[in-house]
């Protein structure tokens, strides 16, 4: 029987008083370990297009069965996950926790899985994984679940970094929402500074986190350093798709905010 847990719990580990900026910064800088993390893991495999290249294919589907089980176990009541593929979300089986309302009513509408799918298996992919087939599909689509299921996470987190800025400074936000104008929101929620540091954050993780250790002695440091993903590539990734693609949910639950 569905219990009700009640919690402040919220983004960031904060209680809704308390949330700010930089709990939630703090979140997003947490969160870069799970993405570089599962990035190495999947560049264990080749790209092995076979597995998501058609609209019915194992990756899809894989996807859709994995995102029915999790809503069955209640992964949708938390409001920092959004499904790929789940149009009706199945009611959770199990007494569900239940979550501080810190987002406006709104913010359920905000998906943008469908495109994120697209970057991540078109662009995102060929450029960190070695091309080839070696016909380990079931292993690399739990491997792309976990790249997407991270991404998707970051991105949409932007809902409530949007809802602190909003909050923070309510009279700068509301004459741009009130006329639409997404290119004033957009100049107002950026921070370029923050941008530059969290690239090169990501860089450093991914150099640290991804390179060959040894425990040889006496080694030649002159050696290259060999790295698991291309630390460049890591950085391009968010400074190319996850941080705008973050910086639109922040825009298109900005234009709800005051339905
Ligand atoms: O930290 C913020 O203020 C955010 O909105 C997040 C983020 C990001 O995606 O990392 C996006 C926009 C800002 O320009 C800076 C950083």
């Amino acid at each position: 029987m569905a219990r009700v847990v009640e919690s402040d719990t919220v983004p960031g580990g904060s209680d809704v008083q308390q949330l700010s900026l930089d709990s939630i910064r703090e979140s997003l800088i947490r969160q870069e370990d799970t993405i570089v993390f599962s990035l190495i893991e999947r560049a264990k495999f080749p790209l092995n297009s076979p597995a998501f290249e058609d609209s019915s294919s194992l990756t899809e589907f894989f996807v859709r069965e994995i995102e029915t089980i999790q809503a069955k176990v209640g992964r949708y009541e938390n409001p920092e996950e959004n499904p790929f593929f789940l149009d009706t979300i199945p009611h959770s089986v199990f007494p569900t926790h239940k979550y501080p309302q810190v987002l406006h009513p709104k913010a359920s509408s905000v998906n943008i899985n469908k495109r994120l799918w697209d970057v991540y298996f078109k662009e995102l992919l060929p450029l960190f994984v070695k091309p080839g087939d070696d016909g380990n599909y079931a292993s690399t689509a739990a491997s792309d679940l976990a790249c997407l299921h991270a991404l998707s996470r970051r991105i949409h987190y932007g809902k409530f970094v949007a809802e602190i800025k909003f909050r923070d400074s309510p009279h700068d936000y509301e004459p741009a929402i009130r006329s639409k104008d997404t290119e004033a929101l957009m100049k107002l929620l950026t921070f370029e500074k923050v941008e530059e540091m969290v690239k090169k954050r990501v860089e450093k993780k991914a150099e640290t986190f991804g390179q060959e250790v040894k425990c040889v002695s006496g080694g030649d440091e002159s050696e290259k350093k060999k790295y698991k993903v291309d630390p460049y590539l890591v950085s391009r990734i968010y400074g190319e798709w996850l941080i705008p693609l973050t910086k639109d949910v922040e825009v298109e639950y900005l234009l709800r905010r005051l339905d």
